[in-house]
């Protein structure tokens, strides 16, 4: 525990915030870079531990990416509030009845930060493979419009691919039948698939796209590489929402399974399911959904 201190605090620590010069000040803007510095730390991590140690591995990489995200947060964006995968207390709902602990800060903001430092952990630990992503959102509420996402950036470091609001994606083509035999590609975990996704899949014609993190799935949609990504049984609002919001500036749809809104900084940060995909496809997808959800 103590060598991997080390190793992120000598990759990440916050006397490291603000190298490089000062950040945009454009929020999406921001997002990326953010994004980005996260990403080229993480490759970092990798590159000098190496994989021998996977445990290791993936403790030192969501360290160094949070206290990263999390210096440089406070120095650039001091009165917002974060809600971080790697807070100590990022999963507790928070209830006045039970109050386990203070009322975060979070909820009583009019800006939060919704970031996960590191997105397919498992996958960052394995060698060679580069679905592994950092997520940096920005939640806003205020008078003018009903509380919603209003930046996001998905960095995909090993992919030297960043997407992020402040360039919003084209919206993805129609697929070309030559290229899929005409059948719908679903992505899904590759180690947590959703109990149904099998039947649905069986149901639809669709064929199954395993592969790691929730970002690198929904980019995976946005670049038009699958036509839909399909996750149930438990997820957090920091593990869609900056991917989200690059979803919903593309121009695709993104709703819980039955069809709701996704909803951010909830007192709960449990957010278990979510579909998201093309605009022509949704209809299908959601019937489908309603035969098969538990
Ligand atoms: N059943 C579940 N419960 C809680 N989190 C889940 C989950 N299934 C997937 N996730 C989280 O969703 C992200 C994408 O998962 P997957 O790669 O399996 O699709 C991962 O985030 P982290 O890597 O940030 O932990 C993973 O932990
Ligand atoms: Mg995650």
């Amino acid at each position: 525990m103590g060598e991997q201190t080390k190793t992120s605090a000598r990759i990440a620590g916050p006397r490291d915030a603000g190298e490089g010069g000062s950040p945009p000040v454009i929020d999406a803007a921001f997002a990326r870079w953010l994004a980005d510095r996260a990403g080229q730390v993480l490759l970092q991590v990798r590159a000098e531990m190496g994989h021998a140690d996977g445990k290791a591995l993936k403790a030192a990489g969501d360290r160094a990416a949070h206290e990263l995200l999390r210096a440089e947060l406070a120095r650039w964006r001091p009165a917002d509030a974060v809600l971080s995968e790697e807070d100590e207390h990022a999963r507790v709902a928070w209830s006045e009845d039970e109050a386990p602990v203070s009322r975060p800060d979070r909820l009583g903001a009019n800006r939060v930060w919704i970031v996960d430092p590191l997105d397919g952990t498992r996958e960052f630990s394995e060698e060679g493979r580069d679905d592994w992503a950092v997520h940096v959102a920005l939640w806003t509420a205020d008078s003018s419009a009903p509380a919603h996402l209003t930046a996001g950036a998905v960095a995909m470091p090993a992919r030297h691919c960043t997407l992020a609001t402040d360039q919003p994606p084209a919206y993805p083509p129609m697929p070309l039948e030559s290229a899929t035999g005409g059948s719908i590609r679903i992505a899904a975990s590759r180690t947590r698939p959703p109990a149904f996704v099998t039947a649905l899949a069986e149901d639809l014609g669709a064929e199954l796209v395993p592969m790691g993190s929730a970002g690198v799935k929904i980019a995976a949609v946005i670049n038009g590489e699958a036509d839909a990504y399909v996750h149930a049984g438990g997820q957090y609002e920091w593990d869609s929402a900056a991917p989200v919001a690059v979803a919903l500036a593309t121009g695709l749809h993104a709703s819980r399974v039955d069809g709701s809104p996704l909803t951010y900084n909830q007192a709960d940060p449990s957010l278990p399911d979510l579909v998201v995909c093309r605009k022509d496809l949704a209809p299908r997808l959601l019937a489908a959904l309603q035969r098969h959800l538990p």
